[in-house]
């Protein structure tokens, strides 16, 4: 197995490359950014786990040589957001960062599983699978949009009302898009179930939606979540590679393209966007099948999910026009 990450040397790149590193299921780790790539890979490689550590710069080929023969590629190239910005303030100069990586990705290691990180997450994802379309690539079971941060965050946030001990014991499906209000909690389908005092319950959704403007603020202008995000990435990449080589009944929530996995068109059918985050069940191929947990939704979650397709549409169409009717230079 090997796995590479592109953006290694950012905030958030460095450590989901140390946890990656320590993952005893993966032999080879190649770290891609366009800077310190040596240094961060000269650090990790003291580490005396079983993965063989690379670090390549764009130059001499620096992307070939990461890229070829990767089976798992995660991304999180690009700029943060700053106190004040929306993430889709992000999309000018990540959206080029996501289209030119995944069009290396299309050309040095078109089987790979790609997950992306990089902000907007609602269009980086539509932008990564129009260039997989244009390279004729494209495989929906093996594209993710990387939303475990806000699952991560609702698991976190509801323990402090229940008072839970261990906060990962309960699943809760957060479904929609990554961002503001796309991003919808289904308290009322948490497993087991949780029960939260009506009082609280809308303070609780919005800390979820917006728990990245949490981050953003208390770091005053010096990011977004870094450190949160390289556990969730490396959760949800973790759970990918235990699916590929063979582990069953792995569900996490993620953001695909619906038509093209199963069960995924009678939740587009619902929703009326094609690009969704909801509980995907992984398999050795990827996504295995999309779990329809729409319909399930109570009233005041309907209500969230109104707002969340209207949202997410926009974001979603912004993405994919960027690729088909690209920006004059
Ligand atoms: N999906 C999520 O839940 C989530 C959570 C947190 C942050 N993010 C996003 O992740 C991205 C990275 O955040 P960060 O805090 O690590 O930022 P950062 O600035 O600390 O790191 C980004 C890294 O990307 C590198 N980079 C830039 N252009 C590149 C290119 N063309 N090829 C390879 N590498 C390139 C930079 O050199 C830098 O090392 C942001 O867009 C942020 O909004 C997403
Ligand atoms: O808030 C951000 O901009 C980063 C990330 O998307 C997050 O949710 O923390």
């Amino acid at each position: 197995m090997k796995a590479v990450v592109a953006g290694a040397s950012g905030g958030i790149g460095q450590p989901l490359s140390l946890l990656l590193k320590t993952c005893p299921l993966i032999e080879e780790l190649a770290l891609f950014d366009v800077v310190n790539t040596p240094g961060v890979a000269a650090d990790l490689s003291h580490i005396s786990s079983p993965a063989k550590i690379t670090g390549y710069l764009p130059a001499d080929d620096g992307m070939k040589k990461a890229f070829s023969g990767a089976d798992i590629i995660v991304i999180p190239a690009g700029i943060p957001r700053k106190p004040g910005m929306t993430r889709d303030d992000l999309f000018k100069i990540n959206a080029g960062i996501v289209r030119d990586l995944v069009q290396g990705i299309a050309e040095n290691a078109p089987k790979a599983y790609i997950l992306i990180i990089s902000n907007p997450v609602n269009s980086t994802v539509p932008i990564a699978a129009e260039v997989l379309k244009n390279a004729g690539v494209f495989d929906p079971k093996k594209l993710f949009g990387v939303t475990t941060l806000d699952v991560v965050r609702a698991e976190t946030f509801v323990a402090s009302i229940t008072g839970a001990k261990n906060p990962q014991e309960t699943v809760i499906p957060v479904i929609g898009g990554h961002s503001g209000e796309t991003i919808v909690p289904l308290f009322s389908q948490a497993k087991p179930s949780v029960s939260i005092p009506s009082d609280k319950l809308d303070a609780l959704v919005k800390r979820v939606q917006f728990g990245g403007d949490e981050v953003v603020e208390a770091k005053q202008g010096a990011g977004s979540a870094t450190l949160s995000m390289a556990y969730a990435g490396y959760r949800f990449a973790e759970k990918v590679i235990k699916a590929v080589k063979g582990e069953t009944g792995i569900v996490e929530p993620s953001f695909v393209y619906l038509p093209g996995v199963e069960g995924g068109d009678e939740i587009a059918k619902a929703t009326g966007v094609d690009f969704f985050s909801v509980p995907i069940e992984l398999g050795t191929e990827g996504v295995k099948r999309a779990i329809n947990v729409v319909g399930d939704a109570n009233d005041h979650e309907k209500k969230l999910l109104q707002v969340c397709y209207d949202g997410l549409k926009g974001n979603v169409s912004k993405g994919i026009d960027f690729i088909k009717n690209p920006p004059q230079k």
